[in-house]
C-alpha cells in the first residue's frame, strides 16, 4: 500500500492513513519509568504524573521529554443542524467568539498564556454552515476533506505537545451524532445540555439526532462516511490535526466532549489512531464519560467544565509540564545520596 499523507484527495485516504501510523517508542518508554523507579521518591508515589511522563517519552522518543513549544489550535465552524432549534445561543456566537479569540478576550486566551502554549485560531467558513444532517448529508466528501487537510496544515512541525479545541454553536448535537452512530446505544445518554439546552431544547437534540440517524441509515457505517455525513468542518479539522501530530510523532490534549467526540470517526476506522491522544478533562456533559469508557481513557482533570474552545487541554498543559519538570529535574537516589529501599 503506498504512504499515505497530507493533504489528502478523497476521504478513502483517511482510512489507509489511520492503517499506516508510526506507534509509541517501548524502549524510551522503559527507560523513563526505568528514571521514574530510581528519583527520590516512593516508587509510584507521583502516581500520574509518572504515567504522564512515560506517555510523552514514548512519543518523543526519548527518555527525557521536554516541552519546547506547546501548540493549541482552536478550530471554529457553523452548523445547519442549528436549522432544528438544538441550540440556545444564536448561531452568530460562533464568529462573535472568534473575534473574542482573536481579541484575546476568552478563557482559552488567558489559560494559554498562563500555561505557556501559542495560540492559532482557524475560522473554518463560518458564512457557509454545514447542511442540516436531518436533510442530507452535513457535508460534501470534498468539503470534508477540505477540512481534513486544513487541520492538518495548521500543525506547527516543530510543536513538542499539540493542544486541540473548538468553537461552534450547535456542536453538542453534532458530537452527540457522531458518538451515537460510532458507538450506537440509546441517542439520550449520548446528549447532554451543551451550552445549557432546558429539557425542551434537550427533547429537540434527542429529536433531530434521532431523524438524522435513520435518514442515513443506508449510508455506508465506517468512520470516514460518518464524520461526512453528520460531522461539521471543525471536527473534520480535529481529525486531520490529529492525525498530522501522530504522522510526526507529537502528542496531543484533546478537550472535552465536542473535542473527544470530534475523534470518534477516527477511532471507529482504526482504534490505535487515538494512542497518542491524552483527553484533557472530564467534561459536565454526560455523554463524554460514556465516550472516554468506550475508547478506554481517563480524563487527566475532571474541573466541572463545560466550556469548549481547548479550555480543558490548555489547563491540563500545566499538569503535563508539571509531570516532565519532576521527571528531568528531580535527583535520582545515587545522585542525592538518599537511601534506597
Ligand atoms: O466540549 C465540551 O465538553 C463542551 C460542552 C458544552 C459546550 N461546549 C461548547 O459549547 C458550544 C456547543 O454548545 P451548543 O449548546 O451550542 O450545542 C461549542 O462552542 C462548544 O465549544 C463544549
Ligand atoms: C459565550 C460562549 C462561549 C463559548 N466558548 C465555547 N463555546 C461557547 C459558547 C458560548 C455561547
Amino acid at each position: 500500500m503506498a504512504h499515505v499523507t497530507f493533504p489528502l484527495t478523497s476521504l478513502s485516504d483517511l482510512d489507509a492513513l489511520t492503517r499506516d501510523l508510526p506507534q509509541v517508542d517501548a524502549v524510551a518508554q522503559d527507560a523513563a519509568r526505568d528514571r521514574q523507579n530510581a528519583l527520590t521518591k516512593p516508587p509510584g508515589s507521583l502516581g500520574r504524573l509518572e504515567e504522564l511522563a512515560v506517555f510523552m517519552a514514548g512519543w518523543q522518543q526519548q527518555a527525557m521529554p521536554q516541552i519546547d513549544m506547546a501548540q493549541a489550535l482552536v478550530f471554529a465552524g457553523n452548523h445547519g443542524i442549528c436549522a432544528q432549534g438544538v441550540n440556545p445561543f444564536p448561531q452568530e456566537v460562533t464568529a462573535q467568539m472568534v473575534q473574542n479569540f482573536k481579541a484575546g478576550g476568552a478563557a482559552i486566551n488567558q489559560l494559554c498564556r498562563t500555561n505557556d502554549a501559542q495560540l492559532s485560531v482557524i475560522d473554518l467558513d463560518l458564512d457557509r454552515p454545514t447542511a442540516d444532517f436531518t436533510q442530507g448529508p452535513a457535508m460534501t466528501e470534498a468539503d470534508c476533506v477540505a477540512a481534513l487537510n486544513a487541520g492538518a496544515a495548521a500543525l506547527h512541525p516543530a510543536a513538542s505537545v499539540l493542544i486541540l479545541g473548538e468553537m461552534g454553536i450547535g456542536n453538542s448535537t453534532v458530537a452527540a451524532a457522531l458518538t451515537a452512530a460510532v458507538f450506537g446505544g440509546a441517542v439520550q445518554d449520548w446528549v447532554g445540555r451543551g451550552t445549557g439546552s432546558d429539557d425542551e431544547g434537550l427533547r429537540r437534540k434527542v429529536d433531530a439526532i434521532t431523524r438524522g440517524l435513520a435518514r442515513h441509515a443506508a449510508t455506508p457505517q465506517d468512520g470516514a462516511s460518518i464524520l461526512m455525513t453528520l460531522g461539521g468542518r471543525e471536527q473534520a479539522a480535529i481529525c486531520g490535526a490529529v492525525l498530522a501530530a501522530r504522522q510526526r510523532r507529537i502528542p496531543v490534549i484533546l478537550d472535552g466532549f465536542i473535542c473527544t467526540a470530534s475523534v470518534a470517526p477516527l477511532f471507529a476506522l482504526a482504534p490505535a489512531a487515538l494512542d497518542h491522544c491524552l483527553i484533557g478533562h472530564l467534561s459536565v456533559e454526560p455523554g463524554h464519560k460514556r465516550l472516554l469508557d468506550a475508547i478506554g481513557k481517563t480524563a487527566v482533570l475532571d474541573f466541572d467544565m463545560r466550556l469548549g474552545e481547548g479550555s480543558g487541554a490548555a489547563l491540563a498543559l500545566g499538569i503535563l509540564r508539571s509531570a516532565l519538570a519532576c521527571h528531568s529535574g528531580m535527583a535520582t537516589f545515587a545522585e542525592a545520596g538518599v537511601a534506597d529501599g
